[in-house]
């Protein structure tokens, strides 16, 4: 498959049946502008991961990224560390998403240890890892699936692994929500999306994408065992957190 890389033009033409979401070809294609242009505080917090990396991942540390699509956590943690700093496996359930990402990742940072599998991971047998990834990733698991899988995270972790979440969430209060939504349209306009678009690709994510509050993500990761987590960024309706697991 070719590496070229398009504008996000999906949902710009009206559609007489808006279809539901998902990672396949056309996406891939036009995927780092997409996601470029539609996910607020991205760029942050992909340039945080070679910090969070250097405080609390060991020296030749595995990380993990989960729903890595085209591996972009992994290419920033590249150019952020040496080769001998860590080692990478992203997984993802995409095949056009896991093509791409080990043709760029081969390609980009031939001195480190990239590698890409396609793999469920409802269902992936977790080797032990110091840093996991979930960027965006587990909003898109149906949310029956979700407590398990923080679950099979957490033992799969080291002593005093950390686990990274990012993640489109939904304010408790209805008002507070209805306004981030309203300004995270506002975003997506400056960036060039027209009404149109939003509005299909609001559609097309209708329980497809279902956002937790950060409530629930904290207390899913208690749950989990995690001695402590905390929402490190906060960019209208998109946060990340960190779990710590205890040492
Ligand atoms: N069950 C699953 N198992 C594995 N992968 C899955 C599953 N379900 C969905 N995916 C994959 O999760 C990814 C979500 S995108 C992550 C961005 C990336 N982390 C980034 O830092 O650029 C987020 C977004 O597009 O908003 C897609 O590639 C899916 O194929
Ligand atoms: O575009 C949106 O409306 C989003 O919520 C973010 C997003 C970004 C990329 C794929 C799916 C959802």
């Amino acid at each position: 498959m070719s590496n070229a890389s398009y504008r996000d033009g999906i949902f710009s033409t009206p559609l007489d049946r808006v279809a539901r979401f998902s990672f396949d070809e056309r996406v891939v294609a036009c995927f780092p502008d997409m996601i470029r242009r539609s996910v607020p505080g991205y760029g942050q917090i992909l340039a945080m991961l070679g910090p969070l990396a250097r405080r609390h991942l060991r020296h030749g540390g595995h990380v993990h990224d989960l729903g890595c699509s085209l591996g972009a956590a992994g290419l920033a943690l590249a150019g952020q560390l040496p080769p001998d700093a860590f080692r990478y496996t992203g997984i993802d359930l995409s095949p056009a998403m896991v093509e791409r990402a080990s043709q760029t990742l081969r390609e980009e940072c031939p001195a480190h240890d990239m590698t890409v599998i396609e793999d469920d991971i409802r269902r992936h047998a977790f080797e032990a890892s110091g840093m996991i990834l979930l960027n965006f990733t587990l909003q898109f698991l149906a949310p029956e699936d979700r407590n398990s899988v923080i679950a099979r995270l957490y033992e799969a972790l080291e002593p005093g692994g950390v686990l990274i979440l990012s993640e489109k969430i939904v304010a408790d209060d209805e008002q507070d929500n209805a306004w981030l939504v309203e300004r995270y349209h506002d975003f997506k306009r400056a960036n060039g999306y027209s009404d149109l678009e939003i509005s299909q690709k609001r559609t097309a994510l209708e329980n497809v994408l279902v956002p937790d509050t950060l409530a629930a993500h904290h207390a899913r990761l208690a749950d989990a065992g995690f001695s402590r987590s905390l929402t490190w960024f906060q960019y209208l309706n998109f946060a990340a957190v960190i779990a710590f697991k205890e040492a």
